[in-house]
């Protein structure tokens, strides 16, 4: 059974004369992976700030059940966060920010080593944080997000600065604790990535939210193409557009296909002109046009 863990209701926010959030209204039910898409400047790292208390705001908040305000934010303890840069002291260790960051239980020092282990933080943990990376840097933000195994985690581009090993392993990082019950908010400007992890996904534009969806649906309506490489890209073009086909890019030819512009019906028109087809492959539109399309619409 579905169980919301995250209601945001109304959140309204103005820096300002300059309103930043309108209304901003979503949901995240529990154990669900759920992605926060915008443009720059859309409001999804005000709207996650919100959330967490870091800044004052109108509107409601509650985590698992609980009422979270500016000034009454208990429910915090179940949330795990990265939003902006990770807040690191320069002249700690790595081990040392986990070990202030671990909650006090019996096990912590066996907990602060499984999560150096699970972000592969070893050859550099106990070295002083003044010469980490950007990576390595981030990385030990996510790890301190981490540690207390939340009911809830806030990732404000936890991708960035990560080489692409490191953001595999995050990518599987997150699904394993996905598949332990986390739920995990999520935003990025890597839209390939996202569309590897985000279950829901919540489209802000303009500090408002355009669009709630889930990845399978906004990728069920995606546009199908075929994409042609013949012996004369250019009459095969002028050919199918005088018949009303949409040619979404020409070199190579990228033909929109719908129920009645289909792949028979271009290689009949191509075939009796005599032109040669080459190369036939099916393409599917990915997140990041649809969601362009959805902004632009
Ligand atoms: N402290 C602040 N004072 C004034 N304006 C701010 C402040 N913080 C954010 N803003 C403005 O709020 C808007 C939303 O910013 P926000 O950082 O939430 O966007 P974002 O969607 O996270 O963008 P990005 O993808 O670039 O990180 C922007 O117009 C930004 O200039």
């Amino acid at each position: 059974m579905e169980e919301t863990i995250l209601t945001v209701k109304n959140l309204n926010k103005t820096f300002g004369k300059k309103q930043i959030l309108h209304d901003v209204s979503f949901e995240c039910q529990r154990g669900r992976i759920v992605g926060l898409i915008g443009a720059n400047g859309a409001g999804k790292t005000t709207i996650m700030k919100a959330i967490l208390s870091l800044i004052k705001s109108d509107g409601q908040i509650k985590i698992a059940g609980q009422t979270s305000s500016f000034n009454s934010h208990q429910a915090l303890q179940k949330v795990g966060a990265l939003v902006e840069y990770p807040g690191i002291y320069p002249y700690l260790s790595g081990r040392d920010h986990l070990r202030l960051f671990v909650a006090d239980t019996s096990n912590q020092k066996e907990r602060v080593q499984e999560i150096i282990d699970e972000l592969k933080l070893n050859e550099y943990v106990d070295q002083k944080a003044k010469l980490y990376s950007l990576g390595m840097k981030q990385k030990l933000g996510i790890a301190m997000a981490l540690v207390n195994q939340p009911e809830l985690v806030i990732l404000d581009e936890p991708m960035n600065g990560l080489d692409p090993q490191a953001t595999k392993d995050l990518r599987e990082l997150i699904l394993n604790y996905k598949n332990q019950g986390m739920t995990v908010l999520i935003s990025s400007h890597i839209l390939g990535e996202l569309q590897k992890l985000a279950e829901d996904l919540i489209v802000i534009d303009h500090g408002r939210v355009i669009k709630k969806t889930t990845m399978t649906q906004l990728l069920a309506n995606n546009q199908h193409f075929v994409v042609l490489k013949t012996n004369d890209n250019q009459k095969a073009r002028e050919l199918l557009e005088i018949v009303g086909f949409e040619i979404s890019a020409t070199s190579p030819l990228r033909i929109v296909l719908t129920e009645e512009n289909t792949v028979e019906r271009i290689m009949s028109i191509l075939m009796k002109q005599q032109i040669t087809i080459n190369d036939v492959q099916h393409e599917d539109a990915d997140l990041e046009e649809s969601i362009l399309k959805l902004i632009a619409d």
